[in-house]
């Protein structure tokens, strides 16, 4: 059965302008999906949709077989538990005056999960590869990329379902992305994974399947592997055609 169904979704911040047109789409448990497309085709309001905080105009979305519904008080409390979003900026996603175990426990006070909170934050650090020490200190005293771990282990602590990547690994230089996709494919064994990158190399290296959006439309879907190496939609074949160099393991951007 699917996780998270999206049918018929279409939204627009505007009633006049139309930014998701008639999008369906299927995240079934454990996958891993990227999302690629231009500069506003629409990914970031897909993710925003696909985490509650937008409501389609049409269309429907649904989470382990419930309607996404603001009026199902309960369904959504167990809802924004099961789905966490890691952002692009590592500098300004995480509050500089709070130390970075009262920043990974957030979504635990504010998800009132039950459970002793320093041992799971002391996990969740553990699975991104930072030490107990690091519980203690402030996120300026940290690189980007382990900044980014610790938004991912703020992501993970709550043990979501599905986790959401907005771009999160194109302000880290070339080592660092590879380091946090591979801590990302790693913890994306036990997730669904929907992954937003302008950057094929590391959703080839990532992601299982691949959606291609355009102006709000989905134009073509399927195993990476399979679109990568024969892109069917005129628009996919420009992307790619755009992309210098591609290897199915390069992280390169
Ligand atoms: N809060 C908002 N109010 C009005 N329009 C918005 C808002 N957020 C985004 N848009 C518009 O919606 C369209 C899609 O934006 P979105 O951020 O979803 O695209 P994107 O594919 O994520 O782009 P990028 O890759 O640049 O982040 C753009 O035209 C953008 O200007």
């Amino acid at each position: 059965m699917s996780l998270v169904r999206v049918d018929d979704v279409s939204f627009g911040y505007a009633r006049d302008r139309r930014i998701l047109d008639a999008v369906s789409l299927d995240i079934t448990a454990g996958d891993t999906i990227g999302l690629v497309g231009e500069s506003g085709s629409g990914k970031t309001t897909l993710l925003r949709l696909l985490l509650g905080l937008q409501r389609p105009a049409s269309g429907s979305i649904s989470f382990d077989g419930t309607p996404l519904d603001p009026g199902n008080a309960a369904f959504m409390r167990s809802f924004r538990r099961q789905v966490q979003v890691v952002f692009q900026d590592p500098y300004s996603s995480l509050d500089p005056r709070q130390t970075v175990s009262s920043i990974v426990a957030e979504p635990l006070r504010s998800l009132r999960v039950p459970g002793d909170h320093t041992q799971m934050v002391a996990d969740a650090l553990a699975s991104v590869g930072l030490d107990r020490d690091a519980a203690r200190r402030y996120p300026h005293q940290f690189s980007g990329g382990q900044r980014q771990r610790i938004a991912i282990a703020r992501a993970i602590v709550p043990s979501p379902k599905l986790l959401l990547a907005d771009e999160a690994v194109s302000a880290l230089d070339l080592t660092t992305r590879t380091r946090i996709v591979d801590l990302l494919r790693r913890l994306g064994a036990g997730m669904s994974l929907v992954f937003v990158s302008h950057d094929i190399g590391v959703v080839a290296a990532l992601c299982r399947r691949i959606v291609i959006l355009e102006k709000g439309r989905i134009v073509e879907a399927g195993e990476t592997v399979a679109v990568l190496a024969n892109p069917q939609h005129p628009y996919t074949q420009r992307l790619l055609a755009s992309v210098p160099r591609l290897k199915s393991k390069d992280t390169s951007p």
